[in-house]
């Protein structure tokens, strides 16, 4: 354990192992030559797995019910984590904050997304959203999903409604007077957001936008749940040199 520490060999703990995007990290980490996959954990394990086994990185894919707990005992041991699991309140995100203020040093990056073009198409609409006045977000998941909608588009859509506030835009103009309940999708901070689930789907999102005379689609596509491993990489190799919470992949691709 002492010669890969020194050697530069990033020991790394999967929380949520034996899950679609848990056993694709544990793929990824053992396929990476600066990294050494430690600890495999997943309910009813016990997280004292993870320091046993040295682990200076923990990485998390489970359901937001448990999330919060996991991450706690991370901080609480000095454990470095990166976060994909998804419900990430404000309250959440400001109650991890003040965990990490008595801990100089540890790392916590939570990412919505770990697609890079995931990432480019929440830069691309925060850029696009000043310039129309309507815009809905669609996004589309495979059935087994538990949470919608999905953190992407709940964080496109904070992303969104504050570059229409900083804007001076208004409400998104909508006449509907009589709906059934649901049809108009949920309203986030004043965005409207469709959630599709299907078989077939893996990770899909599109943002609408509109103004007089034009729309503008941007869209991403995640076919296979490979195209999240780059990012979590990213995050592993960058969480330990990053003290506090890091919200988003995007400082770390800058
Ligand atoms: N940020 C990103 O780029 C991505 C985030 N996600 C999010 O990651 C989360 C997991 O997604 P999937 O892998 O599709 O779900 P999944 O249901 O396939 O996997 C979750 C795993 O967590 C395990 N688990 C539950 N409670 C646990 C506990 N207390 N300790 C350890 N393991 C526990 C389950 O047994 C299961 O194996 C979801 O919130 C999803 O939205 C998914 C894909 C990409
Ligand atoms: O559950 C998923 O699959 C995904 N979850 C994340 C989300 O809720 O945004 C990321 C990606 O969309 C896949």
């Amino acid at each position: 354990m002492t010669d890969e520490r020194e050697q530069g060999t990033i020991r790394v703990g999967v929380l949520g192992a034996g899950g679609r995007m848990g056993a694709e990290v544990c793929k990824a980490v053992d396929g990476a030559a600066d990294m050494k996959l430690v600890a495999t954990v997943d309910q009813g394990d016990a997280l004292s797995e993870l320091t046993d086994a040295g682990a200076q990185v923990v990485v998390d894919f489970t359901t937001p019910d448990v999330v919060m707990d996991n991450l706690r005992w991370c901080v609480d041991h000095g454990v470095h984590a990166v976060v994909g699991t998804t419900g990430f309140t404000e309250q959440r995100l400001d109650q991890v904050r003040g965990w990490l203020a008595g801990k100089p040093g540890l790392g916590v990056v939570i990412a919505p997304n770990f697609g890079i073009g995931a990432v480019l198409m929440m830069q691309f609409a925060t850029r696009a959203a000043r310039y129309f006045e309507s815009v809905e977000i669609i996004e589309q998941h495979h059935p087994r999903k538990l949470d919608a909608p999905s953190g992407t588009a709940t964080h496109t859509a904070r992303l969104i409604a504050a570059a229409r506030a900083e804007a001076g835009l208004g409400p998104v103009p909508d006449a509907t007077a009589d709906e059934v309940p649901g049809a108009r999708g949920a309203d986030l901070d004043g965005v409207r957001v469709h959630a599709v689930r299907a078989t077939g789907l893996v990770a899909h999102q599109e943002v609408l936008f509109g103004t007089t005379g034009e729309t503008l689609t941007i869209r991403h596509d995640s076919y296979d749940r490979v195209s999240f491993m780059p990012g979590v990489l990213l995050a592993v190799r960058a969480v330990r040199s990053r003290p506090g919470l890091t919200l988003a992949l995007d400082p770390l691709l800058d």
